[in-house]
């Protein structure tokens, strides 16, 4: 006998979770149709140098891998559905005009749990506008995420905006640190530790720790600061796009951070709304390497239903009625049209469980 357990970070949707899940997936993919972006839908597993290789930077140690015996190769199952995408676009959709606008919706599977979030299978949904990743695209990514979410019944929404390559370029650049300090500079900015910046020799970074809050203020805080053309070409980048959104939600920037966000560069966002714990979702520009050694600017999101079904949204209360044996088919079959749901009895002992009507000749009468 097996005792039903599940490997940790895997979960069984039930009864009314498992249909809210699948109805806000719908409505998330339709509202992100609705701005032209057509669906694919790429597969659970590939190659593993696939879904690593396509995007600058994207991290093998998440991929739960395993030997294929047919191939004899090691595939892996997707973390993330953006590089997929990415591998379309460069491939078979190649040839297709630019911008190109991608939609998609499916499961995902991590190896590791976040602490954040201890499930390691979610499904994602999000749409990838490829060609571009100009202030445009990322105002009208931001306006279909928005829309999706909005879709989704999620209210109160709150971007969190970051400059995901902000620091490796400043290093580079302008605020000198050595590449061998680069990983300690990053662990001093996520703790936040004023001390280990000193004591790298990076105290120069420490304003950049200030210029996190709400805007405007933070931004204002930013351009008080830079003495950099870089970084105030970003500063007006974000601008624009805050004001194309502006009124429609809350945004917050947080110029350092980086977690989450090994692909993207420019420009990444974390997508947060009222009453729902952690990430709804993220997103942000990348780029997608081509055979040929070209990068090609590409800006995304993805939302993550589970947290929006977590929450209690996509459930809906429906009308079932109890169909006792003897009774009409066709009649029933009637009520289904519209939309009502049956439960046909089997027996002349069956009870009504779970029914809010009951069928009275070819009419449902309340229970
Ligand atoms: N797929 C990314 C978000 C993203 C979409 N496009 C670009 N970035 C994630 O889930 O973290």
């Amino acid at each position: 006998m097996t005792n039903g357990l599940l490997p940790e970070g895997l979960r069984d949707r039930l009864p009314p979770q498992a249909e809210a899940a699948s109805r806000l997936l719908h409505r998330v993919i339709v509202a992100i149709g609705r701005h032209g972006y057509d669906r694919v839908s790429p597969p659970l597993a590939e190659y593993e140098e696939e879904l690593v290789g396509r995007l600058k930077s994207a991290r093998r140690q998440d991929l739960l891998r395993f030997v294929d015996p047919v191939s004899q190769r090691t595939l892996a199952l997707r973390p993330d559905i953006t590089g997929q995408v990415g591998r379309i676009a460069a491939t078979r959709l190649g040839h297709r005009p630019r911008p190109l606008r991608l939609a998609y919706g499916g499961p995902v599977l991590k190896l590791r749990a976040t602490q954040l979030r201890p499930e390691r299978e979610l499904t994602q949904a999000g749409a990838e506008l490829i060609g571009t990743a100009a202030v445009p695209a990322i105002v009208e990514v931001l306006r279909v995420a928005i829309e999706a979410m909005e879709a989704a019944g999620v209210t109160g929404i709150t971007i969190d905006l970051t400059l995901p390559d902000l620091v490796e370029t400043l290093a580079a650049g302008p605020l000198p640190v050595p590449t061998e300090r680069l990983a300690a500079l990053r662990d001093a900015l996520d703790a936040r530790d004023a001390g280990a910046l000193a004591g790298i020799g990076a105290a120069d970074y420490l304003p950049l720790l200030e210029a996190a809050g709400p805007l405007p203020a933070a931004l204002a805080r930013l351009r008080a600061l830079s003495r950099w053309e870089i970084l105030d070409q970003r500063i007006d980048a974000i601008a624009q796009i805050t004001d194309a959104l502006d009124g429609r939600v809350t945004f917050t920037l947080d110029p350092t951070e980086r977690q989450g966000f090994e692909y993207q560069s420019l420009i990444g966002f974390s997508l947060f709304a009222s009453g729902l714990r952690g990430e709804v979702g993220r997103g942000g520009s990348y780029a997608i390497l081509h055979a040929d050694g070209t990068a090609e600017p590409a800006v995304g999101f993805s939302l993550y239903i589970d947290p929006l079904v977590d929450a209690g949204l996509g459930q809906e209360p429906s009308r079932r009625v109890f169909v006792p044996v003897g009774a009409d088919p066709a009649a029933a079959r009637a009520l289904r049209r519209e939309g009502w749901t049956t439960i046909a009895a089997l027996t002349d002992d069956d009870l009504p469980v779970g029914c809010t009507h009951r069928m009275v000749g070819a009419v449902p009468e309340p229970l």
